[in-house]
Formats: structure tokens, sequence, C-alpha cells
């Protein structure tokens, strides 16, 4: 663990430590402990040193005495203000969004995730280029040849170069994810010709969204659909898995589960991940996963509603499902309207989460009795297949069995609907 300050500007309109407890949550997360927690009351950052002078060199000072070589500042720092704060403070200074980056960075799994953080990452530096490697490179080229004006003209050129080297490389890049892309966009494509409703968990990261996805597979033990890795920490999903659903009456839907939220995801991140993310936007109903055991749980619910917004889900109906119940004094599993009081770990708590989501989702499913000749026996197998039934009459003239289905499965059997 590297002993870290973490530092944040405190302001009237937002929740400053909810801001700061995230901020040392990530830290933690990427391998950081946080010794020192500084704080600055003041409206606005001011423009070239983020910190007002005083407090950059109070900082400075507690680096010094306690032996730390780092400092993690609770926003997104313009260049300037980031090599102004390591001038100052002596310190190497991360910001908020570099933190972040490094995280997805280091979770990364899949090929497409990885595309997505590396892109993610160049775009942070692009800005950013003339404070870091790029002038010390430029300084020792001084160095070699004599300085003076050419020279500068060349670093310029050198900054220039490197800058189109990053560009030319975040559009290799972004081909490359585009065509991974277009293959889960057929996939999806598939899914909604299937008529299928789709079931999205999302929310605030670790509240457990994976494990709430597991919960339904093993419970539903269906041995095709493989579990999603679930885990004690921040980000420990960063792609979209999707699987179906089949419940013991036929009614089938996909469930997914994607990336976890964090309070003001870096907008590169937001960019790159627009796909993973955008899962959500294709949903018939949303299953927000809560930690309600944590003491910012409201916070949370807020982040996750501006994430949302942010990547465009609106009018999708909700279910606010509380878990981790059993840290609580909650009783569970329990409804109230769309909230759920459940345990991910829960056999209960599982059971009633489906049937929450039959509610929700199976509204429109209708009932019929349908008579189907003995000739037509390719009907009775999609019935069986796919309906939910409900009672079976062997008669002279046929089969009649009375059926729950989706509207277009009653369609395709409307010749044989006797009630
Ligand atoms: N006590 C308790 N712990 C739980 C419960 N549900 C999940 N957890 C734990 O919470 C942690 C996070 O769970 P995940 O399912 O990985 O959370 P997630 O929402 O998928 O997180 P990200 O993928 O990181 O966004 C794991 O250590 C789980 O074991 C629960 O009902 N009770
Ligand atoms: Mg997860």
């Amino acid at each position: 663990m590297i002993p870290v300050i973490i530092a944040g500007l405190e302001n009237d309109y937002e929740n400053f430590e909810y801001k700061m407890d995230e901020l040392s949550s990530l830290a933690y997360a990427n391998n950081m402990e946080v010794i020192v927690s500084v704080k600055q009351k003041l409206e606005h950052p001011i423009a070239a040193t983020y910190f007002g002078k005083g407090k950059a060199e109070e900082i400075r000072h507690v680096g010094e005495i306690n032996d730390i070589d780092t400092l993690i500042v609770n926003a997104e720092l313009t260049p300037t203000q980031l090599r102004n704060l390591e001038d100052i403070t002596g310190l190497q200074v991360i910001d908020r969004t570099a933190l972040i980056l490094e995280i997805f960075a280091s979770r990364a799994q899949t090929k497409e995730a990885k595309l997505q953080v590396q892109i993610a990452k160049l775009q942070y530096q692009l800005p950013r280029l003339r404070t870091s490697s790029i002038n010390r490179m430029d300084q020792q080229t001084a160095g070699n040849t004599g300085g003076g004006y050419t020279n500068r003209g060349s670093g310029e050129t050198k900054l220039e170069l490197n800058k189109r080297v990053i560009e030319k490389r975040i559009s290799n890049l972004s081909k490359e994810l585009k065509e991974i892309e277009s293959v889960h966009e057929n996939q999806r494509r598939a899914r909604e010709r299937s008529s299928i409703k789709t079931v999205a968990l999302v929310g605030y990261t670790n509240a457990g969204k994976s494990t709430t996805m597991n919960g339904l597979l093993k419970l539903l033990e269906q041995p095709t659909n493989k579990e999603v890795f679930e885990k004690d920490m921040l980000f420990a999903t960063l792609d979209t898995s999707i699987r179906k659903i089949k419940l013991p009456d036929n009614k089938e839907f996909f469930l997914s589960d994607t990336v976890g939220f964090v309070s003001d995801l870096p907008h590169q991140l937001v960019k790159a991940f627009r796909t993973t993310l955008s899962e959500a936007n294709q949903a018939d109903l949303l299953i927000q996963v809560i930690d309600g055991s944590d003491e910012h749980a409201k916070d949370m619910i807020e982040t996750t509603k501006q994430t949302l917004d942010e990547i465009g889900v609106k009018d999708i109906p909700m279910i606010y499902a509380y878990n981790k119940s059993d840290l609580t004094s909650t009783p569970y599993p329990s409804s109230v309207g769309n909230q759920f009081y459940y345990s991910a770990k829960d056999k209960k708590s599982i059971e009633m989460l489906i049937n929450l989501i039959k509610e929700n989702l199976f509204q429109d499913y209708v009932t019929h009795t349908y008579l189907i000749p003995f000739s037509e026996g390719r009907y009775l197998e999609i019935i069986n297949k796919q309906a939910n039934i409900l009672k079976t009459d062997y008669l002279a003239e046929g089969t009649k069995i009375t059926a729950e289905s989706t509207p277009i499965m009653a369609q395709q059997l409307k010749q044989f609907i006797i009630d």
C-alpha cells in the first residue's frame, strides 16, 4: 500500500463527506492508503493552482512531516493546475480521473474492456502532453543540440508529432473496438427480434449486481448459463454479461449485468464505454441494486440517477432493490411499491425478486383456450415449449389446452382459439 494524502474543495452544492469517502475507497482500490485528508472551503477552484496557494503549501508541509510522496485531488485538474500543484507541493499529483482510469486499467480482462480503457487513457493524456514526458524530452533535445531558437521550433514540432501519434493510436484502437462492438450489436438485434424482454441490473459499483445475477442463475439451475465474476472490490465487472433466464412456467427474459457507477465517472470513460453502458437503454425493466447497508446509499442512488441520465436512459420502469439487508435491521425479503429489500445471497430473496420481475415484465401476457386438432401436433409442441400451460383436456377432436403466453404467440395460434 502506497501512503497518500487526499485533498478536496468543500462547497455548498456537493456532498463533501460522500465524495471524500468515495475517493478513499477509490484510492484503496488502487493499492493506496489514505494517511491524511485535507480540505479547503472554497466555492470555486483557483484557476492556476486549484487550491489556494496557502493550502497548497500546507499540503507540502503535511507531505514532508508524514513522509508521503503522493497527493490525490478529488477533481479533474487542468494541465496547468496539475503542473503548478506539483511544483508547489513537491508531490506527485494524481487527479480523480487518472485514479479511476488506473483502476479500470488494472481490472480490464476482456479485449473490449482493455480497448475501451486504453482509448479513455489516451484521450486523457492528449491535452496533457506538454506537461509530462514531452517536456522532458524537449529539454533533452535542447541539451544535445545547444538550444536556441531553432531548437524551440523542433521541440514544438515534436509535441505536434506526439499528438498526431496519439491521435492515430486512438483512431486505430477505436476501429478495433468498433469491430468487437458490431458483434455485440448483432447479438443485440437478434435479441430484439426474438421479442424476449430484457431486465438490466444497474447501480453503484460493489452494490451486489453480479451476486444478484448469480443468485438467479443458481436458483434456476441453468447449466448452460455461466455465472459471472463477483468480488468485494470496486469495478469488479467492466463488461456486460447477458444471460437468458427461463422460468419453470416457461416465461423467459434476458438478464444483463454490467459495469457499476461511481460519482462523476470521467467523461473519457463514459465515452469509451458508451456501448457497454448503453445496454441499460435497451432494457424493459431496470433493477437498481443498492447497497442498503452503506451509510451513503442515498447519494449512491443519486449518482446512479445522474449516470443513467448521462447515458440517455429514461422512462424505463425501475425496481429499487436494497441489497445486503443481512447487514441491516430491515426485515427481508420484503417489498413496498417499487422498493425491494433483500439479500442477494438469500434464496427466499431471489424467489421474491423473480416474482417482482414477473409482475413487471409479463403484464401483457394473455390467457386463451385453444383446441389443437391431432393433425396439428407441431403447434402443441410450440405451446409446450413456450407457454405456461394451465389446463389440458384430451377430446375426440383434439387437445383442448388453456395456456398463458406472449401476445405474439397467441396471434400465431389465432385460428385455434376457442375461448
Ligand atoms: N453481506 C452481504 N454481502 C453481499 C451481498 N450481496 C453481495 N455481497 C458482497 O458484495 C461484494 C460485491 O458484490 P458484486 O456482486 O461483485 O457487486 P457488483 O455490484 O457486481 O460490483 P461491480 O461489478 O464492482 O460494480 C461481494 O463481496 C459480495 O459477496 C449480500 O446480500 N450481503
Ligand atoms: Mg459486478
